[in-house]
């Protein structure tokens, strides 16, 4: 396991994102991979649209479907947390029950539940597939905050609410910096365990992570956090605070950093590409 960590620079765990058809499960799911990929972190997206076309396809709408459409991809995300990767689910998952098991699939702390908060209306209001309308209608049954119930999680890791206090809807990627803030202060992002490198390999020379930088960190804030209307149990943002995270100088901040990631998506960055140089050229 830690041999895959320090190979990989990261700690596989599952970020799953609940929240009512129309909230934005899979815009910020995608945008967190492309942003994570361009960091040169593994990640890959478990969507409900997909999965329900392959792994799922046999199921339906009905509760004992629904779990058991969850238990499968839960099972397949703990697999490939095992593996390492981020694994990111996007599915309605509306029973508690159901979330709680997968929580338990994998080590306490890799599961991250993350509670896309956003009302009913304004997911009616969207309406990107139009099945809203057609539930209203009654053409479909058991939709999901129609006719058929959503548990919302009691004590979710991350909530993404609609709007923050200023009553502007947050982009793509803000949603997606607000989960990857919380992996990188986690330490899903980096290789060490308790802010101290692994032993390396012969002639392995580690990566600098993009977003924590060396050791020993330095604390550092990122004011745009305290504004993003999110709380987590790291305690991002929650009611206001500063939010901190660990970064490697003054010049440097969060969104400096997510800003460049993404300026080299499709680049392997050369920070982070530089450790592989030199592990093969150590062969
Ligand atoms: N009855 C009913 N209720 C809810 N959703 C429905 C239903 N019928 C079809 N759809 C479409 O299926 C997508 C949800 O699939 P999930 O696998 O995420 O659902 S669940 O977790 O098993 O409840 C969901 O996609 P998203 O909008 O991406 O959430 C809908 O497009
Ligand atoms: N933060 C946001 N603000 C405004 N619209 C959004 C936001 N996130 C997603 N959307 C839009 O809402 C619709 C549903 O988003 P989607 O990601 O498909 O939701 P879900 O996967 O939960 O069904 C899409 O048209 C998408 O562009």
């Amino acid at each position: 396991m830690d041999d895959r960590r320090r190979l990989l620079q990261q700690k596989g765990c599952i970020v799953w994102i609940t929240g009512l058809s129309g909230s934005g499960k899979s815009t910020v799911a995608f945008a967190m991979d492309r942003i994570l990929n361009s960091m040169a972190k593994v990640s890959y997206v478990l969507d409900g649209d997909k999965i329900r076309e392959g792994l799922c396809k046999d199921l339906g709408f009905s509760a004992e479907d629904r779990r058991e459409n969850i238990r499968r991809v839960g099972e397949t995300a703990a697999l490939f947390a095992d593996a390492g990767l981020i694994a990111v689910v996007s599915f309605i998952s509306p029973y508690k029950r159901d979330r709680d098991i997968v929580r338990e699939l994998v080590p306490t702390g890799n599961f991250i539940e993350v509670f896309m908060d956003v009302p009913l209306e304004v997911c009616e209001e969207r309406d990107a597939k139009g099945l809203y309308k057609l539930a209203r209608q009654g053409v479909i049954k058991a939709f999901t905050g129609i006719d058929d119930p959503y548990e919302k999680p009691v004590n979710p890791e991350i909530v993404i609410k609609a709007v923050n206090e200023h009553g502007a809807c947050y982009s793509p990627d803000e949603m997606a910096r607000i989960i990857i803030h919380h992996l990188s202060e986690k330490g899903f992002l980096s290789d060490r365990v308790d802010g101290w490198n692994l032993p390396q390999n012969p002639g392995f020379v580690s990566r600098q992570d993009p977003l924590v930088g060396p050791n020993p960190p330095e604390l550092r804030s990122y004011p745009g956090e305290a504004e993003a209307g999110v709380s987590s149990k790291a305690g991002l943002s929650r009611s206001g605070e500063t939010s901190k995270f660990y970064g490697r100088g003054p010049d440097r901040n969060f969104a400096t950093e997510l800003a460049s990631a993404g300026e080299m998506s499709g680049t392997p960055p050369t920070s982070a590409w530089s450790g592989q140089q030199a592990w093969m050229d150590a062969l």
